[in-house]
Order: structure tokens, then C-alpha cells, then sequence
């Protein structure tokens, strides 16, 4: 286990070629003899020295700027200087490795990723949830993603959570106070109207739910797979969408084997966008084993594109496929090829009774199952499961017909259509309130939070003697929330948090 306690040293500009580059240390112990060694004086505290930075030998290593940041005022809230320097990787190396040198006595070492905010968040500098934020901005993939990071970074995520976590604490103080005169128990919910407090608490906590809902669809990007039978034209959706030719188009069936994806943005939303091979009985192994992948990309899709070909309407194979969706997952059937039909843009080429007569496990690649969590797990944070808790439950209902869209991928008909479905679809609401960047951690802990206050209510709603039982799952509830902020929390929970930062931050 790491100590948080040396004094820690790292490059904190990105590898590669660069205007500047910085070599930043910060240590709980002062830093003035590696200053004196490197900057050849003392610094005043914040002000930007322009100075030669030497080796032991006297050498220039480069000429800089050096900033030095006397505890606490400072991003880790310890002694911090930096190094400014020329942003070549030679040079950083070297100014680096000047620094281990300079500071061996104080046993100074390279920090570990995220280990300068491991260590503001230590020192009560920003909570948890802004910590985690600072690395969702910085991985940020669009603008939209960017402001939101920004936005928890300085803690207005962090405000509403422990905003509403002491209104709980409150609530739950009057209950406990209560308890200890068991006479006035029945009296309490009327007299502080307790139910009343706490549906508009439990009101409030998922508004704020929707909001980080919305975030984290923002912070993940949104896996929309493109999914139907051969030749249907998935690929030359997946061009259109992505604006160039990202996958191979023939009018042959089972041209794509292997899955392609392309990042897109919709209104700043970012997508990922899955084409993958058309879904058939085959004999052919290498299209086999594609068909599997297929099958991997739809459990783990957060929106799946049906496509159907207008000109083709083969109803019982479409009915097969729909019939192995995931009942979980939101779905859009896309009618492509509208170009070629007459009559519009209604869909009804295709013929619209694919729910009918459904052939249950009848599909292509039926027996395609065997490995498709395999990798699910990877990371806990984008797994399919835990990315299913994005996408509002209510979008679809299992066995109801999904809704029916006619496009045409050659002339770009129904594509606009399209995206807006698809934002609409997978819960983005544009006009919302600006999204929280959370993630799915904060997700669960408010969607239990949000368990915890419907089950005190339920006590409430009792008439005799279950106060104590109301106390406990509001305390449950409230520590749910805290757990976002980092009130209390495992080392194990932080060594995972941080060592996805990237080195010197
Ligand atoms: N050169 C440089 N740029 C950087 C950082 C850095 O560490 N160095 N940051 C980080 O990686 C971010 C900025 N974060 C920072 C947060 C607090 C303080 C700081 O010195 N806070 C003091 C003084 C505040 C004040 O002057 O009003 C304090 O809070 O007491 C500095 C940077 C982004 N840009
Ligand atoms: N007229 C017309 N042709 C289309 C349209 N979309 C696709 N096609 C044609 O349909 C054929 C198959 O298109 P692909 O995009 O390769 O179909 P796919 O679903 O990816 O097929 P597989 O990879 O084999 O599963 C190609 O010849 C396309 O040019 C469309 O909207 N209109
Ligand atoms: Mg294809």
C-alpha cells in the first residue's frame, strides 16, 4: 500500500512533444533544499520565477519557470513546486529524475496515477465526488461533457447531494429525540409532519437522480448497436451516421464478420456506434463466430437499432430476432431502404406485423449464447449490467412492440428523425436542467438512498411503533448519500477511484 506521506514527484503534462511541460512535487514536509538544488535559490510563495534548472553537477538541464506553493495553499493542500519547463520528453525525463535526486533524503518517489488528488481529497481540499470529477473532465469526450465535469468539479453535484443528505439528518434527529419518549411517538409524524418532509425529500432526491442520470450518459457515451439480418444496410447506417466510409458496404449478404465501432456526437451526446454482422444461420465459421460478437454487442447495447429492409420484409426471421432482445434494453426498429418504395415514409414497407407468429430461439445464431457475458466485467464500469441503470427502465416495456422508423441510408432520409429518437430514446433530455457528470457509483448510491426513503415512508404510513425502524432507514439512507461525497470511505474504494487518474494528477 502506498504512503501518503513521501513526498511525491511526477511529469504532469501529457507524454509527447508539447509547448511546456510540468514536473510537479508535492510533499506534507517543506521543499526548500530540492528548490535550492534545482532552482539554485528560495522561491516567493506563488510567484513564477523565471531561472535556470541544474543538475548535480551544474549542469542546465533547461530554462524555466519555477512555482512554488507553500502548504496549505496549494492544489494537494501540501508543499507543491513545479517545475515548468520545455516540453520535450527528454528533457522532462531529466528534470524528473533531477528531482528523485534532489529529494532522495526526504524520500521522495514517482507518484502513483492520481495521486496528487488522492492527496487534495485527503486533505479536505474537495470531496470525493469533485476528486472524481476532475478526471471525468479531463477524459471528458464532448463539450457538453466538459461543462457538466466542470460543474461537479466545484462541487455543485457534491451541494445538492449533501444538501439533501442533511435534511435527512435533521429529520432523522427529531425522529431519535422522539424515541426517547415513547409516549409522543404516535404524535411525531403528525406533529413535525414527517411525511410530508420526507416525500419532498425523497421528491427532490430523484430530480437530482435524473440529472446524474443524464450525466452519466454523457460521461459513457451511449452504445447504440446496429443489429438485423444481412444486407439490410446496418453498414451504410453506420456510415451515414459516422459521415464517412468507417465500415466495408457490398450488396453481398454477410459482408461485415467482426464489429465495427464509431464514436459520434448528437448534440454534444456522445455515441458509440456498433455495426456488426448481419444475423443468419450460416455454416460458415469465421461468419459464425461473428454472429456470436453480434450477440455480445446487443447484451451489452444501451439503445439497439432493428434494422429492416423495406424492399424485403421477411417478418418470421425479423420476429426471431426480436423475440432474443434483451427485454431490458430500449429498441427501435429502422425500415431502411425507404428510397426504393413507394408510399413514403411510414414504415409500412416492411410489413408491420413483426411481432407476429414470433418463432422463439428460432433466430440466426441461436446457439451463439455460451459467450456472451464473457467480457461484460472487464471494468466495472462498463459492464453491460451497470450501464443498463442509465437508460430509463420505462423506455420500453418487455413485449411491447418497439417503435418503427423509415430511413433511407443511401439518401439520408429519416436520419435527422433518427438521431432525435435516439437521443429521446435513451432518456436525453434536452432542455433538462445541466446534467451532473456522475457516475454509476453515485447512480446506485442515490437509486439506494432513493430505496431507503420509500421504505422509512412506509414505516411512516404505519400508526404504531415503528419509529425506531423509520430512524434506521433514513441512517441508511443518509449514509448512502455521504458515500458519494467520500464522507467515510474504504481505502480499497479510493485505491480504485484513483489509480484510473492518469499519472500527475
Ligand atoms: N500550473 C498548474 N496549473 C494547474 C494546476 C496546477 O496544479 N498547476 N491544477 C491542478 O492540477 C489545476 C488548478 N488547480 C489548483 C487548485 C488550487 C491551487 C491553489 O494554489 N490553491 C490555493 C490558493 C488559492 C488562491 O490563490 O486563491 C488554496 O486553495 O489555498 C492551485 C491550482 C489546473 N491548472
Ligand atoms: N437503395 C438503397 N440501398 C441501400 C440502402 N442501404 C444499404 N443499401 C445497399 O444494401 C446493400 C447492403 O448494405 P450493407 O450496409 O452492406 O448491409 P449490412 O446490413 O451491413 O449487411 P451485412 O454486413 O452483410 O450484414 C448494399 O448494396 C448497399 O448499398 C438504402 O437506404 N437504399
Ligand atoms: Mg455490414
Amino acid at each position: 500500500m502506498i504512503s501518503d506521506h513521501d513526498p511525491i514527484v511526477a511529469i504532469a503534462t501529457a507524454p509527447g512533444r508539447g509547448g511546456i511541460g510540468v514536473v510537479r512535487v508535492s510533499s506534507p514536509a517543506r521543499l526548500d533544499a530540492l528548490i535550492e538544488a534545482i532552482a539554485g535559490r528560495q522561491l516567493t510563495p506563488r510567484h513564477a520565477h523565471y531561472l535556470p534548472f541544474k543538475d548535480a553537477d551544474g549542469v542546465l538541464i533547461d530554462e524555466g519557470i519555477a512555482l512554488a506553493f507553500p502548504a496549505p495553499h496549494s492544489y494537494t493542500g501540501e508543499h507543491v513546486v513545479e517545475f515548468q519547463g520545455h516540453g520535450g520528453p527528454v528533457v522532462l525525463r531529466r528534470l524528473l529524475a533531477r528531482c528523485l535526486e534532489a529529494g532522495r533524503e526526504q524520500g521522495i518517489r514517482l507518484a502513483e496515477p492520481g495521486e496528487f488528488t488522492r492527496r487534495a481529497f485527503l486533505n479536505d481540499r474537495m470531496d470525493l465526488a469533485q476528486a472524481e470529477a476532475v478526471a471525468d473532465l479531463i477524459d471528458a469526450s464532448s463539450e457538453a461533457a466538459a461543462r457538466s465535469a466542470a460543474a461537479s468539479m466545484t462541487g455543485a453535484f457534491s451541494d445538492q447531494v449533501t444538501g439533501l443528505a442533511d435534511r435527512i439528518v435533521h429529520l432523522r434527529m427529531l425522529v431519535e429525540a422522539t424515541l426517547d419518549f415513547p409516549e409522543e411517538e404516535i404524535e411525531f409524524l403528525e406533529k413535525y409532519q414527517a411525511r410530508s418532509v420526507l416525500d419532498a425529500i425523497a421528491s427532490d432526491l430523484s430530480h437530482l437522480l435524473a440529472q446524474a442520470r443524464q450525466g452519466a450518459i454523457l460521461r459513457e457515451g451511449l452504445h447504440v448497436v446496429l443489429a438485423g439480418q444481412p444486407n439490410v444496410g446496418k453498414s451504410s447506417l453506420l456510415n451515414a451516421l459516422a459521415g464517412f466510409e468507417a465500415a466495408i458496404v457490398t450488396p453481398i449478404a454477410g459482408t461485415t464478420r467482426d464489429k465495427v465501432v464509431q464514436q459520434i456526437t448528437i448534440e454534444g451526446v456522445p455515441l458509440h456506434i456498433v455495426d456488426t454482422a448481419g444475423l443468419r444461420e450460416t455454416t460458415d465459421t469465421v461468419e459464425q463466430i461473428g454472429i456470436a460478437r453480434t450477440w455480445t454487442e446487443i447484451e451489452q447495447a444501451d439503445v439497439i437499432l432493428h434494422l429492416l429492409d423495406a424492399t424485403q420484409p421477411q417478418p418470421e426471421l425479423d420476429a426471431a430476432i426480436t423475440s432474443r432482445l434483451p427485454a431490458r434494453t430500449p429498441v427501435l426498429e429502422i425500415v431502411n431502404k425507404m428510397d426504393l418504395v413507394d408510399g413514403g415514409n411510414d414504415g409500412a414497407g416492411a410489413g408491420g406485423n413483426a411481432g407476429a407468429e414470433a418463432d422463439a430461439g428460432a433466430g440466426a445464431g441461436a446457439d451463439a449464447d455460451a459467450d456472451a457475458d464473457a467480457d461484460a466485467d472487464a471494468d466495472a464500469d462498463a459492464g453491460g449490467s451497470q450501464r443498463a441503470a442509465r437508460v430509463s427502465a420505462e423506455t420500453r416495456v418487455a413485449g411491447h412492440p418497439a417503435k418503427r422508423l423509415g430511413i433511407s441510408a443511401l439518401t439520408g432520409e429519416g436520419l435527422d428523425t433518427l438521431r432525435q429518437e435516439l437521443l429521446a430514446i435513451a432518456g436525453w433530455n434536452p432542455s433538462g436542467e445541466s446534467p451532473y457528470l456522475a457516475r454509476e457509483r453515485h447512480i446506485q448510491a442515490l437509486l439506494q438512498a432513493a430505496d431507503h426513503l420509500d421504505i422509512a415512508g412506509e414505516h411512516a404510513a404505519l400508526s404504531d411503533r415503528v419509529l425506531d425502524l423509520f430512524a434506521e432507514e433514513l441512517r441508511l439512507a443518509h449514509g448512502a448519500l455521504t458515500s458519494i461525497t467520500g464522507e467515510f470511505t474504504s481505502d480499497d474504494l479510493l485505491g480504485v477511484i484513483f489509480s484510473r487518474f492518469c499519472i500527475g494528477k
